[in-house]
């Protein structure tokens, strides 16, 4: 099984793992699946709230996966992909239950974009974060909306222009972390603590606690085709195939 996404229910939370094997990066079919799968765990009456995390012990997500974005050639492949990552937010926002993340390493791009979108977000030490899109010659300009809803529009800007890695414990300073542990064990025994205890909450004071939390993001929507169309005509430039290859041979010489 080397890309998946797999949901699986566990005392009333929802489960739900992705993993692909370059650093949990994201290709386009991941995307939607991922949405889906938010979507239908939110439906369901028994689900009281969704634990969204990644496989393995290294990155939590490296974005967009590198041999997707290489592999596009035209606009509307690229705006279905870039609309992939904006379907799997407006899913976290509005599936009606409250989401929680685990990110056990670094992320990046799209990967702070799923941090972002939580209600609640556990982290380790070493989960630093990047916005690295300028690196690709792009913008994180359809995470944008949800990263800046956390850490103001002033930091979100300095992280989209300077694409260098914050700590965990920056990121809890600045909203995005909500627990961060010294390692993957110490965070586990902690999220497993606080998911007990939020199965055993009231689901309608969990649903408009998720209501009150994401008033006056509505316009998220009406903002994502002209930012979605952003990046997926930026991908198309010939410059940015060759700074994705020379990202891909710096992290493999690295
Ligand atoms: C911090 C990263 C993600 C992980 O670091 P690491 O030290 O745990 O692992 P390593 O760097 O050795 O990477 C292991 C292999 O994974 C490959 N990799 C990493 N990221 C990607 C990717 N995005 N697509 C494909 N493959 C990826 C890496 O090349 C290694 O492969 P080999 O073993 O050499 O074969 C670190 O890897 C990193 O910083 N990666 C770059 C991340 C990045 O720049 N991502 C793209 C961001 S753009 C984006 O997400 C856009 C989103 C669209 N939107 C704004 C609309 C949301």
């Amino acid at each position: 099984m080397s890309e998946f996404v797999l949901s699986e229910l566990k005392n009333s939370i929802a489960e739900i793992t992705f993993g692909t094997p370059k650093s949990n990066a994201l290709p386009g079919a991941i995307l939607e699946k991922l949405a889906q799968t938010i979507l239908d765990e939110g439906e369901k009456e028994e689900v009281k709230a969704i634990l969204l995390k990644s496989e393995g012990e290294k990155a939590f997500c490296g974005g967009a996966s590198f041999d997707e974005l290489l592999a596009i050639e035209e606009l509307e492949a690229s705006t279905k992909f870039f609309g992939g990552f904006a379907k799997v937010l407006n899913a976290m926002r509005n599936c009606g239950k409250i989401v929680v993340v685990r990110v056990q390493g670094k992320t990046t791009g799209g990967g702070v974009g799923i941090a972002c979108g939580a209600d609640y977000c556990f982290a380790t030490k070493s989960s630093a974060l990047a916005l690295t899109e300028i690196n690709l010659g792009i913008g994180p300009f359809v995470i944008g909306p949800y990263v800046e809803r956390k850490i103001g529009k002033s930091q979100f800007s300095a992280m989209a222009i300077d694409a260098d890695f914050r700590s965990a414990d920056w990121a809890e300073q600045h909203n995005i972390y909500h627990s961060v542990s010294e390692s993957i064990e110490e965070m586990d025994t902690k999220l497993e603590k606080f998911l007990e205890t939020l199965a055993s909450r009231s689901s309608d004071a969990l649903a408009l606690i998720k209501k009150v939390s994401w008033e006056g993001t509505d316009h998220f929507n009406e903002l994502m085709p002209d930012r979605i169309h952003m990046s997926a005509s930026l991908i198309l430039e010939e410059s940015a195939k060759k700074n994705i290859e020379s990202i891909k041979e710096r992290l493999r010489v690295k």
